[in-house]
């Protein structure tokens, strides 16, 4: 059928609706939802292997969902009505669709044989059509806002793990995407240098950037969360504000997100 079906009703940036993801016998995603809303911050967490990544990666199509559908600010990703697909998006769609999504991974992504600079400017460049000097002076206004214009020359193997993630966070805001998601963003860095990455994410939080966050960070989450969200195989189990999630841990709102979460995380 056609290209001409229109995204449901939508009230979120992003809107999450029924999602189911499988690999081969194992389903990984059991029916997601959820929205994030303009300038949101959510926040996923739970335990390894629940399906936090995966779903992450739907949304920025890295992964095909096999039901329910996914919108950003109106435009749907994946669309699957009574498991027959009624609308593909064309590879050009998601092309521009993807740039209108940064990505920050676990271990940076950063191009080896770029400088910090370049990895910034190149997609400017390559995707939106800018010109160098157009990119160039755009690259270095964000290597600023992340704290490393003086090592805009440097390459990745030159850099300290936090500082190659302050330069893949850089590089996801090249594009001014409509919103930012972070994939355990500090779980490859060593203890002393993961704060000076909370720091940027904190700051793009309050600068009114959306965001979707998977960490196992528990103390950040509780910070810079508007919404914390609990997966657990495959599903949503528990979604509010750090304040009912967090305040009292003895007395959680779930038993799963005391047990699971909140125990290892601060070794209740
Ligand atoms: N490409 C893939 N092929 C097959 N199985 C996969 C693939 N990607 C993920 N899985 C499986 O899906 C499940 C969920 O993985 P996912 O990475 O989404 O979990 P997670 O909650 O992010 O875990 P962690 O906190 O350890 O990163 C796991 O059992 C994983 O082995």
């Amino acid at each position: 059928m056609t290209a001409t079906l229109s995204a449901p009703a939508t009230r979120g940036l992003v809107e999450i609706t029924g999602v189911r993801k499988s690999f081969g016998a194992t389903e990984v995603l059991k029916g997601v939802s959820l929205t994030v809303e303009p300038g949101g911050v959510a926040v996923i967490v739970g335990p390894s292997g629940s399906g936090k990544s995966t779903l992450l990666r739907t949304i920025n199509h890295l992964e095909k969902v096999d039901g329910g559908h996914i919108s950003i600010d109106g435009k749907l990703v994946g669309y699957e009505v009574r498991g027959q697909k009624l609308h593909e998006l064309r590879e050009k769609d998601i092309l521009k669709q993807r740039t209108e999504i940064g990505m920050v991974f676990q271990n940076f992504n950063l191009f080896p044989h770029l400088t910090a600079l370049e990895n910034v400017a190149e997609a400017p460049v390559v995707a939106q059509g800018r010109s160098k000097e157009e990119a160039r002076r755009r690259g270095l206004e964000l290597l600023d806002r992340v704290g490393l214009k003086d090592r805009a020359g440097a390459y990745p193997r030159q850099l300290s793990g936090g500082q190659q993630q302050r330069v893949a966070i850089a590089r996801a805001l090249a594009l001014d995407p409509k919103i930012l998601l972070f994939d355990e963003p500090t779980s490859a860095l060593d203890p002393e240098l993961v704060n000076e990455v909370l720091d940027v994410i904190r700051e793009l939080a309050k600068s009114g950037t959306t965001l979707i966050i998977v960490t196992h960070e528990m103390g950040f989450a509780r910070d810079v969360a508007d919404t914390v969200v609990f997966m657990d195989q495959g599903q949503i189990v528990e979604q509010g504000t750090p304040q009912q999630l967090f305040t009292n841990p003895q007395e959680p709102r779930t038993r799963s997100f005391f047990s699971k979460v909140l125990e290892p995380a601060f070794n209740i």
